[in-house]
């Protein structure tokens, strides 16, 4: 990859004129005419026959800011209330890489607007996702590997036998995780590890965009059962700021608050705050650090009334570790009537058995349509009626 200084990469540079996307070299022009101006030419992308398109790679200028600047600040810890074990990167890529990273991404990425049934009792009912997602990755059951030089030769084997995959084994096809994002995968790992957090293995990476303020993620928590024990989920943010909100969830008898649908599914069955996402009406106040003793049972259990608000602009990350997700709901509030700018946040996550991995293809990619960004319509826009063998 073209190497260029630090300074020279937060210097303001001449842009070089457009090449054509197919040119499979990328070089640096650095000659004392020339003043070290990068020509950015792109790698091939990455391709896969579970892809619907090929996906690019990092220019060559977004690959430097995050090889070079990430982690642009140490992380705060905040687990000042009970269950709680977040690390917050503020930011974690430089703003100017997070900006240019956002729009590559929300460019290059397929995405979906996903629609699912969801059953309560004897009701059905319809759900719209209200937002734009996207998944990629496989469960550590199944592993890709890479059977020569060709463009198209990751295989999904057993991970223990190394054999392949019996057809029948997802609802799916499993999607590689495209080499733009992987780079981003390997350096969130490397930031737990720096962080003293064990290594978290991240095998999948779900992308939310949020194209304004209407859309949202309800409360809930990403807790599914797949996932194991203590999840460490990393969330990073893109773009618009936006609010992220957590809120400790209620003590019900007996165990979670459980899913229903108000399109909060990252992937299904996770604990929520119940129907429209309103959370759950609590008495008591909402004020700093109250806390509410219920007594469902002989043990009276406190439950924290402070809901904590944490502004995530470009570049931030969270990181949230150990008992949060089993204790914590997390949302995306709508902003309605206020102008935000599009957002795009990625996740990465460790899933351990074949059911996530057809759980977060059935709620991320779906069986409708593939959409794209279009500069010019500034909006995303149908490009495939029907997605090929994404789920059964
Ligand atoms: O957009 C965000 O920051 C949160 C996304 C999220 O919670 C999820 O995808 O599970
Ligand atoms: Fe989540």
């Amino acid at each position: 990859m073209a190497k260029r200084t630090l300074d020279a990469f937060f210097k303001p540079s001449t842009t070089p004129p457009k090449r054509p996307k197919t040119e499979p070299t990328e070089s640096t022009i650095s000659t004392p005419e020339t003043n070290n101006i990068s020509i950015e030419e792109t790698k091939p992308p990455s391709h896969h026959s579970s892809y619907p398109i090929p996906i690019a790679q990092l220019p060559s200028h977004v690959e430097v800011g995050l090889e070079h600047a990430t982690p642009a600040t140490s992380p705060r810890e905040i687990n000042n209330q009970p269950h709680l074990d977040l690390l917050h990167f503020q930011p974690y890529i430089p703003r100017p890489t997070a900006n240019e990273l956002f729009k590559f991404l929300r460019r290059e990425l397929p995405f979906y607007r996903v629609q699912y049934t969801a059953r309560r009792g004897d009701v059905e009912t319809q759900i719209n996702t209200p937002r734009w997602t996207t998944v990629f990755g496989v469960d550590e059951t199944s592993t890709f590997i890479q059977q020569d030089n060709g463009p198209n030769s990751l295989v999904l084997l057993e991970t223990k036998t190394k054999t392949p995959i019996p057809k029948t084994k997802y609802q799916c096809s499993p999607r590689p995780i495209p080499a733009c994002l992987d780079v981003l995968r390997k350096q969130v790992e490397a930031a737990n590890a720096a962080a003293g957090t064990q290594n978290p293995g991240y095998n999948f990476c779900l992308v939310n965009y949020y194209a304004s303020g209407e859309d949202s993620i309800a409360f809930h928590s990403d807790d599914e059962r797949f996932l194991g024990p203590d999840p460490n989920i990393a969330s990073l943010s893109l773009g618009g700021e936006r609010d992220f909100l957590m809120k400790h969830k209620p003590f019900v008898p007996g165990g979670n608050v459980n899913g229903t649908a108000d399109g909060c599914m990252s992937g299904a069955a996770h604990s929520m705050s119940g129907p429209g996402g309103t959370g759950v009406t609590r008495s008591g106040t909402l004020s700093g650090g109250t806390l509410n003793t219920v007594s469902p049972g002989s043990r009276p259990v406190a439950v924290p009334l402070q809901q904590i608000k944490i502004s995530l602009g470009s570049g931030d990350m969270i990181i949230m570790r150990g008992a949060t997700q089993s204790n914590w709901l997390h949302s995306i509030p709508k902003r309605k009537g206020q102008t935000t700018r599009g957002r795009i946040n990625i996740t990465f996550r460790r899933a351990v058995i074949p059911g996530g991995t057809n759980n977060y293809y059935h709620y991320n990619v779906g069986t409708g349509g593939m959409y794209r960004w279009d500069e010019v319509a500034r909006e995303m826009v149908l490009r495939d009626g029907k997605v090929k063998n994404a789920t059964g």
